[in-house]
């Protein structure tokens, strides 16, 4: 068989973006993405992106450029959506934070696992939806080799808040904006936001997200993640208007 040329392929399944002075986003996409996850069965269109010097401003030049770009060592975000996210009229979205220990090893520190797949199924219910997997938010900010630090600080007795800081870092030092415009570029109406953190909803209406409102997601508790949570309503001002939390 005949192939067909790469450009010819994926030329229009590349859009490129202004970002900040010097940098452009590339987002790829769509493409099928059909998950299992023990009885729950979808298909979301996925999405990814590149943050990429300006020099790279053509499609054609970013596709050359990336075999010198250690892609792998990068790693990138991405974004499942489902339903006609471009023109519905109500969309829920989730920014999940990426958890290595929890999304990947199912820990139960915390319940970023329990929330990733949870706020999947809250998408496909309300039939329209989108939930981003930021790559560069590990450990809210800190990075993977930092939290394990702060993970051993904690088990002699420092909450999740006092590890950070004792590290030197602020107990959340995440940035939304690649996401947002992503997000601008994939939807223009408002949308709902799947959070129990009003830093989040701060942080994502100050940088010009119509999100009106928040849907609470609490659960998956586990007394090996009770404290990670007490110290999120306690310290982080999470909001838990069910009383999960004793
Ligand atoms: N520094 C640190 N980060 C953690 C710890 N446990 C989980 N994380 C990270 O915290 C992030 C999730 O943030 P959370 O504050 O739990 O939740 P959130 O996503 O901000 O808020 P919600 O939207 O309500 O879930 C992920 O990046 C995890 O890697 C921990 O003990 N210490």
């Amino acid at each position: 068989m005949m192939l067909k040329n790469k450009n010819d392929i994926l030329l229009n399944k590349m859009k490129v973006i202004p970002f900040k002075n010097n940098e452009n986003l590339c987002v790829v996409g769509p493409v099928n993405l059909p998950i299992t996850q023990g009885d729950f069965q979808t298909t979301f269109q996925w999405y990814t992106w590149l943050n990429l010097d300006k020099k790279y401003a053509t499609k054609e030049q970013i596709l050359q450029a990336i075999v010198n770009e250690d892609l792998a060592s990068k790693q990138q975000s991405s974004v499942l959506i489902y339903g006609d996210f471009e023109n519905a009229d109500d969309a829920i979205i989730r920014m999940h934070s990426i958890c290595h220990t929890g999304d990947i090893f199912g820990s139960k520190r915390c319940d970023c696992g329990y929330q990733l797949h949870e706020s999947m199924k809250m998408i496909v219910d309300h039939g329209c939806g989108a939930i981003f997997y930021l790559a560069n938010h590990e450990g809210r900010g800190i990075g993977l080799f930092s939290k394990s630090l702060a993970y051993i600080l904690q088990e002699e007795g420092y909450d999740t808040v006092e590890a950070n800081n004792a590290l030197g870092f602020a107990d959340d030092t995440r940035n939304y904006e690649e996401a947002i415009s992503i997000l601008e570029a994939l939807r223009s109406k408002p949308v709902k936001l799947i959070t129990n953190n009003p830093l989040k909803l701060r942080a994502l209406k100050e940088h010009g997200l119509l999100a009106h409102e928040h849907i609470p997601l609490w659960g998956g508790l586990t007394e090996t993640n009770r404290h990670y949570l007490e110290t999120k309503v306690r310290k982080s001002g999470h909001i838990t208007e069910k009383q999960l939390i004793v």
